[in-house]
């Protein structure tokens, strides 16, 4: 029998972020191993036109929860929604809710975040810190509380090259920041931006780091952990391989190039690429959630969830493994065959941009105009561009992140444990996962059918064979026009003309005398 799934029997749950790509593969382990656990409260705004019922309605009811519906039939009734917006007061939770969230909440799993590379610090700081400094409070008036486990990122300190299980502080305080942002103006927030995130990339790893200050700063007397993923990307196996719902990471990424959008990038083929399944991240957090509550370690533990330091692997051979698989399972209405090249010089990565995606972009814009219709594959190609741009950081540089506090939880385990809530990257194969996850973009975020694949094999053959033809006529046009110009060239093509012309006399004279 777990241990880590009977200890969640009978508790109350409390989840924020339950709607992103965490939270639901967190909530969907939570009900298929522990069934008969008590409630999972969900701070959930309504969002896209939906209430908070019918979002709920939406999750489960998707293929993920599949499983989930036949071990525990009555999950409808065991997950409460309540409304909460993060950026809001006390969340703009109700005064029935908070009372009910105060007096019988146990565990506290903190997903929400804005992961966004590009937000504003106002609007990073108001989600990544001050939420989790308010949930902190509200978690320290609840009496039955047993553990608080937060989700950061590894790449919370990614200004440094080896980072340990440790929380390191910023130059300015965060409640500082806190505090300076309620009187600021938004334009000298602007200006001030980089001079805060200093040697960090963006916003997002910036306020990550801000939320694990706070997350010590406000822990009290409370168990708390922190958790930090690298690069989180589809499931590995659990409850199925492959399975991914939104374009953050890679797998925007895979999709722009199985789409042949994307064809060269700025990165370094042998950095490593520290990719981690979306369910080793899950089966870590429910471990260090039971861990935090039996155990009570003396101060807030950090655990990495990376990969690069136990089984290694790098851009260029993930690069790789998902062109290989393009062939064999292609996306449908490619706009051009997926090809990669990998650059790591600025002038060629200009070059590349300018030839493989803006010139083939103003090209199909130039043919839309043509048949009458709307041009809008620049804007795609910019946006796309743009995206890339903000990876650049993540896919040219490694890290060394060290894993003693994940290694001593694994050793921790119960055999039964190890396997139902196993986290142990040693055992992954990486050229079956990306395959796997590059499926899983065809089959779960594009929803392409699988019986589409012969006709889309078919569509390349004919990207392929308009290639040649474009080719084969950009170079007899330069050429025509070169010959125009230059005696030299004139020369040059006589002499060829010629020489093809008397190859094949003698090819025809000598096949005629055989017969
Ligand atoms: C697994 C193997 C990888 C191999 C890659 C395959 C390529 C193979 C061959 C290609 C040739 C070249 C080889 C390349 C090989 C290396 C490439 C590796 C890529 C891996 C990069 C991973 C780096 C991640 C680093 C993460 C570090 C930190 C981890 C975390 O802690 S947090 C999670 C990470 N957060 C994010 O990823 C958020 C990023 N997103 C944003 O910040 C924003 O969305 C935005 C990108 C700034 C865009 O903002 P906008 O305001 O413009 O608009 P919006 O968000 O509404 O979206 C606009 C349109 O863009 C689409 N879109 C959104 N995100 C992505 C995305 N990640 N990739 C592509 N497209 C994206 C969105 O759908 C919209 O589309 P529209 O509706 O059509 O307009
Ligand atoms: N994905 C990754 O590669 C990595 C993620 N992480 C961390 O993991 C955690 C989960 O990330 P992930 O699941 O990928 O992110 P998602 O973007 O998929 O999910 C974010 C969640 O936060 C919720 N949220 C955002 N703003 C608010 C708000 N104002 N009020 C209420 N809820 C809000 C979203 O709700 P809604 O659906 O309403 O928008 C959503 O449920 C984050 O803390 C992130 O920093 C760490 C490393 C890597």
């Amino acid at each position: 029998m777990s241990m880590i799934a009977a200890f969640y029997g009978g508790k109350s749950i409390l989840i924020t972020g339950a709607t992103g790509f965490m939270g639901k593969v967190l909530m969907e382990k939570l009900f298929r191993t522990s069934p008969d656990l008590k409630v999972i409260y969900i701070l959930v705004r309504p969002k896209a036109g939906q209430t908070l019922q019918q979002r709920v309605f939406q999750i489960l009811n998707s293929k993920l929860f599949e499983k989930v519906k036949e071990v525990c039939p009555n999950v409808h009734e065991k997950i409460r929604a309540i409304y909460a917006d993060l950026n809001q007061n006390d969340f703009g939770i109700s005064k029935e809710d908070m009372q009910e969230l105060l007096s019988c909440t146990n565990i506290i799993f903190h997903c929400a975040a804005t992961v966004r590379f590009d937000d504003t610090l106002r609007h990073a700081v108001q989600l990544n810190v001050t939420a989790t400094q308010q949930l902190l409070l509200m978690a320290s008036q609840m009496p039955k509380l047993e553990a608080f486990i937060h989700i950061s990122t590894a790449f919370s300190n990614c200004n440094l090259k080896h980072i340990d299980e440790v929380i390191y502080p910023c130059p300015v305080e965060p409640k500082k920041i806190i505090d300076s942002l309620e009187w600021l103006d938004d334009a000298i927030i602007d200006e001030i931006t980089p001079k805060l995130i200093g040697d960090r990339p963006n916003t997002y790893t910036y306020t990550k780091a801000l939320g694990e200050m706070v997350v010590q700063q406000e822990s009290g007397n409370m168990n708390i952990a922190i958790i930090r993923p690298s690069i989180v990307g589809a499931t590995w196996q659990e409850p199925f391989p492959g399975w991914v719902d939104n374009l953050n990471g890679p797998s925007g990424l895979i999709i722009a190039a199985g789409k042949g959008f994307l064809r060269a990038i700025k990165a370094t083929p042998m950095a490593v690429a520290d990719l981690i399944p979306v369910d080793t991240v899950v089966n870590l957090t429910l471990a260090v959630g039971w861990y935090t509550a039996v155990h009570r370690p003396k101060s807030t533990l950090v655990y990495h969830c990376t990969s690069g330091n136990l089984n290694p692997c790098n851009w260029g051979k993930m690069g790789f493994q998902v062109l290989a698989t393009f062939e064999k399972i292609p996306l449908e209405r490619a706009f051009r065959r997926p090809y990669a090249d990998f650059t790591t010089n600025n002038f060629t990565t200009q070059y590349r941009n300018a030839v493989s995606h803006r010139a083939p972009a103003i090209i199909y814009d130039f043919y839309l105009r043509l048949t009458g219709r709307k041009p809008r594959m620049t804007k795609v190609m910019n946006r796309l561009l743009r995206t890339v741009s903000m990876m650049e950081y993540f896919i040219n540089r490694s890290w060394e992140w060290s894993t003693y506090n994940t290694e001593m939880l694994m050793s921790e385990l119960s055999p039964e444990d190890q396997r139902v809530f196993n986290f142990d990257v040693r055992q992954l194969n990486w050229l079956e996962y990306i395959e796997n996850y590059v499926l899983g973009v065809k089959k779960y975020l594009l929803k392409e059918d699988m019986a589409g694949i012969p006709e889309a094999k078919q569509h390349l053959k004919r990207l392929r064979n308009i290639h040649y033809l474009f080719n084969t006529a950009l170079f007899l046009i330069a050429w025509r026009l070169l010959i125009a110009r230059s005696q030299m060239a004139r020369n040059v093509w006589f002499f060829i003309v010629s020489f093809c012309y008397k190859f094949l006399s003698y090819f025809r004279a000598s096949s005629t005398l055989k017969v």
